[in-house]
């Protein structure tokens, strides 16, 4: 559905110039949810822009959904749906108008457009709310109405950047299981982007890590997380105590590194159970005093912190490595 090779685009920015893309190769076959995973500033907005037509690369190919992205634009904004950052609605308007609108705009008669807009309202939860303008709906509400407006033409290929960035737990939630319906109901492919490791990890078949500009590894969640095979331990510890804590357990044979954490430290370890007691012990004997221990397997976010020595999660950093 999506071949790009060489992908790449920079900006002039005040006579410097910025690699937004360095040269990106990827495939994403037919019927896949796709999530492309980095910070801020990764080059994923820029991916997609790209791949939308909103962006001419500096170079590299590709073919979006069957057509040839330099040599046909026009071919791939017919095949694909695009649902940017912020919001594609118009606050004014209202939900139903806006929606039969863009069914004619993309050349659907009056009646079409009308069966159109009842079908998505239905799917997408926003019956009832035909007459309400755009801006006096929730947060949820008016990103479903943005995914009604990119998918009116039944796109095969749906691009989605960041489409929960804002929300609150629930609204993300019930999201997602909209836009696993878009492959589940309508066999769509879906292309996202997203700084929400549970995002990715969630609804995504293979996920692609951006960091700077390039794509720093590739594969289901399952693939990425088994590449980093060791478990983590995550302890309480009131700040003053975190260099004595982290010095303490770093010197135990298993431990690898330790990251900062807003509560506390996180330290990677080769097998977290056999190592809890001793940790424990070794804390004790330090002075230390752990407010809460948690054993756990790796998650999307070691995968990132190991390959790119950074945490995608706010307020964390790492502070120190071993090996
Ligand atoms: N129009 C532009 N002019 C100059 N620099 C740009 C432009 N668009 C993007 N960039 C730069 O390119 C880099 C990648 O930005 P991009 O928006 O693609 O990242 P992102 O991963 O989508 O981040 P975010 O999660 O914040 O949207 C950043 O350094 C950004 O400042």
């Amino acid at each position: 559905m999506i071949t790009a090779r060489g992908l790449r685009r920079s900006f002039a920015v005040r006579g410097r110039t910025v690699e937004a893309v360095r040269g990106v190769d990827f495939d994403i076959g037919a019927g896949e949810i796709a999530a492309f995973l980095g910070p801020n500033g990764a080059g994923k907005t820029t991916t997609v822009r790209m791949l939308t037509t909103l962006l001419r690369p500096t170079g590299g190919q590709a073919v979006v959904a069957g057509k040839d992205l330099l040599a046909d634009q026009r071919g791939v904004r017919r095949r694909i749906g695009c649902v940017a950052q912020g919001h594609g609605s118009a606050p004014d308007h209202q939900v139903r108008e806006q929606i039969e609108l863009q069914a004619r705009i993309y050349g659907a008669d009056k009646a079409t457009a009308a069966a159109q807009a009842e079908k998505l309202m239905g799917e997408l939860e926003l019956s009832g709310l035909d007459k309400r303008v755009a801006k006096t709906l929730s947060g949820g509400q008016r990103r479903r109405l943005d995914l009604a407006l990119g998918l009116v033409h039944t796109p095969r290929l749906v691009f989605l950047d960041e489409p929960t960035t804002g929300l609150d737990p629930q609204s993300r939630a019930n999201l997602w299981a909209h836009i696993a319906d878009l492959r589940a109901q309508r066999g769509a492919t879906v292309f996202l982007t997203t700084h929400y490791l549970d995002e990715a990890d969630a609804l995504a078949d293979r996920v692609f890590i951006m960091d700077n500009g390039t794509i720093v590894a590739s594969g289901t969640p399952e693939e990425l997380k088994s590449q980093v095979a060791d478990d983590r331990i995550t302890i309480g510890v009131p700040d003053h105590q975190r260099p004595r804590a982290s010095a303490a357990v770093i010197a135990l044979p298993g431990v690898s590194q330790v990251a900062a954490t807003v509560a506390g430290l996180d330290f990677r370890v080769a097998n977290g159970d056999a190592l809890l007691v001793p940790l424990l012990r070794e804390l004790d004997f330090a002075g230390v005093t752990a407010t809460s221990v948690e054993v756990r397997r790796p998650t999307l976010d070691d995968v990132f912190l190991t390959l790119t020595g950074r945490s995608l999660r706010e307020g964390a950093a790492t502070v120190g490595a071993g090996r």
